[in-house]
């Protein structure tokens, strides 16, 4: 076994084949776990995203020796590093900016002239992504979660050979492996991403200047979200969307509204509008081609920084699937069982590199059942009821299903919805745009589906959550006591719409 004298922490678990020096490698932090090179750990997580990390660290609590290989250098994965942390700080700072810039003076509040800095805005986000990131470290040492700063490849069913970021090479053995690698940006075939000019959301995260003209690809998340911030500070946003509506499959009436919402913010919107490809413009910006997706005259829209915003794709690059036989779907997908297990029964998959949303909150729910199943017991993860937030001004979430797909389904149902505009909260905050709109069945008065645009609508959602994941009824809800004034009761009202009648509209 090989010690490292001047650090605290030995090779620990690791069956060093080549280590060039004997310098202490990138993962010295951790904690001084296993004492022999061939001791067989009980998990190694191959990813550190918000699946990987909660699912290890819900191991190492259940008392499974766990391990976790994260190759970014930083631990939290996509929605901490690049993600959902610094879009929501982005996110969180621009609204405030524009409201200062826009609203504060309606409200009696003077404040002169309001300038942005841009360089401090990003120091912010940057800041808050670095706080969050090593807490998890924190967490990892606190519950004795080894962590290995490198790329993870399968070797075989129980060996992942760890290319450290500091070059080392060595091999962890475990009797289950979890992979939850994620996803990474789909590319538009044609159109070279440079994450200056032609960005992802990572290069829309840390634009150095506020651009000019800014063509957003895609009307789904990322595009509403990250074009909000960028329309906040001052750039003028096009978003082009092949589909006829914005939000990517959000219920058709909620689309409508918000559609009607961004565009009076100033938002510019070519829908049934396809990309056919960009071009250098002589001035130094970008051209994007489009047209009519049925076809007809092309138009260029000129554009100082273009966002390519159409969808993720599964991450398994140099993972080594064709090791232990694991084969990806057709979207890149790696298939697994109702119990996380890959066609290997050792090595399970959780996130966003397999199967439904590609969202952090499922990530973590599938990380902790599918460690739970591992340690011989359940795991529950209830697909029906994954909340989605859009976290614009105002917010768009749901949970459940939406109206077009129950009336595709068959099921008779009733509808109840509850404007902003007649709820005592949002008016007096003079902030009601937006409404609840609750969907249940017409037979039992089971809630099917909730979709809220309005202010703190991503905070609001939780309650039709709990509420749909202990079965509740429209009438259940409406019979429950809601504190006055609280942007809630418009959520208590839409339930009263839903089974009877509401009292303030
Ligand atoms: C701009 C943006 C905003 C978002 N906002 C939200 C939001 O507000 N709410 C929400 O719920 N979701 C949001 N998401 C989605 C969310 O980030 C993902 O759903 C979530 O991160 C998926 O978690 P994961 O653990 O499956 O994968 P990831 O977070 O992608 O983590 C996988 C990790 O595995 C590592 N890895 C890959 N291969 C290897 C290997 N071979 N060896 C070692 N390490 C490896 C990667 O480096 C990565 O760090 C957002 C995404 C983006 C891009
Ligand atoms: N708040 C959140 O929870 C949050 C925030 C950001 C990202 N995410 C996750 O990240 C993932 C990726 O986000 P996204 O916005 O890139 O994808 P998305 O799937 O949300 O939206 C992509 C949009 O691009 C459109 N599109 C696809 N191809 C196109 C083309 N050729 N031309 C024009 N439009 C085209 C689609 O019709 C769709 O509306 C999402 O699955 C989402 O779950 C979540």
């Amino acid at each position: 076994m090989l010690r490292l004298a001047s650090t605290k922490t030995p090779l620990a678990q690791i069956a060093t084949r080549h280590v060039p020096t004997l310098r202490a490698p990138a993962f010295t932090s951790m904690p001084r776990l296993y004492s022999t090179a061939t001791e067989e750990l009980d998990l190694v997580v191959i990813g550190g995203g918000p699946g990987g990390y909660v699912a290890a660290i819900k191991a190492a609590q259940l008392g499974l020796k766990t391990a976790c290989v994260e190759k970014r250098g930083t631990l939290g994965g996509t929605c901490l590093n690049v993600g959902c942390i610094p879009s929501k700080a982005m996110l969180n700072n621009s609204h405030i900016y524009h409201q200062t810039q826009h609203d504060l003076k309606t409200r009696g509040i003077d404040v002169g002239s309001v300038a942005l800095n841009l360089p401090v805005m990003l120091k912010a986000k940057s800041t808050a992504v670095s706080g969050l990131t090593k807490g998890i470290e924190g967490l990892f040492k606190k519950n004795k979660v080894a962590y290995h700063k490198g790329a993870g490849k399968f070797l075989n069913a129980n060996e992942i050979e760890v290319t450290g970021n500091d070059g080392t090479v060595s091999t962890l053995k475990a009797k289950n492996i979890l992979i939850a690698t994620g996803s990474v940006p789909s590319g538009f075939p044609g159109i070279e991403i440079d994450e200056k000019k032609i960005v992802t959301s990572t290069g829309a995260l840390d634009l150095q200047e506020v651009p000019k003209k800014m063509v957003v690809i895609g009307a789904g998340v990322i595009g509403l979200e990250l074009g909000s911030v960028w329309q906040r500070l001052g750039a003028e946003v096009t978003v082009v969307e092949y589909l006829g509506a914005i939000g990517a499959g959000m219920d058709s009436d909620m689309a409508k509204a918000f559609h009607r919402t961004l565009s009076k913010q100033g938002f510019k919107f070519k829908l049934s509008t396809k990309v056919i490809g960009t071009e250098q413009l002589a001035d130094g910006r970008v051209g994007v081609k489009v047209e009519a997706a049925k076809g007809g005259n092309a138009e260029t829209l000129e554009a100082d920084v273009v966002l390519v915003s159409i969808g993720r794709k599964p991450y398994t690059e140099g993972l080594g699937l064709e090791n232990v036989g694991i084969q990806v779907d057709e979207r890149g997908r790696i298939p697994i069982d109702s119990e996380f297990r890959t066609s290997v029964p050792n090595i399970r998959c959780i996130g966003d590199v397999t199967y439904g949303a590609m969202l952090a909150h499922k990530a973590e729910e599938e990380g902790i059942a599918a460690v739970e199943y591992m340690n011989g017991g359940h795991g529950h993860v209830n697909y029906d009821v994954i909340p989605s937030v859009i976290y614009t001004h105002p917010e768009v979430a749901w949970c459940g299903k939406s109206e077009d797909e129950i009336k595709k389904s068959g099921v008779s149902y009733n509808v109840g919805t509850f404007p902003f505009a007649a709820n005592s909260r949002a008016r007096t905050n003079a902030d009601s745009e937006g409404m609840v709109k609750m969907i249940s069945d017409k037979e039992t008065d089971r809630i099917l589906g909730i979709h809220i645009m309005g202010p703190n609508a991503g905070e609001m959602i939780a309650e039709g959550v709990l509420a749909m994941e202990y079965g509740a009824s429209s009438e259940d809800i409406a019979r429950t006591c809601h504190a006055h004034p609280t942007l809630s009761e418009a959520f208590k009202e839409a339930a009263m719409a839903t089974h009877d009648k509401p009292i303030h509209f």
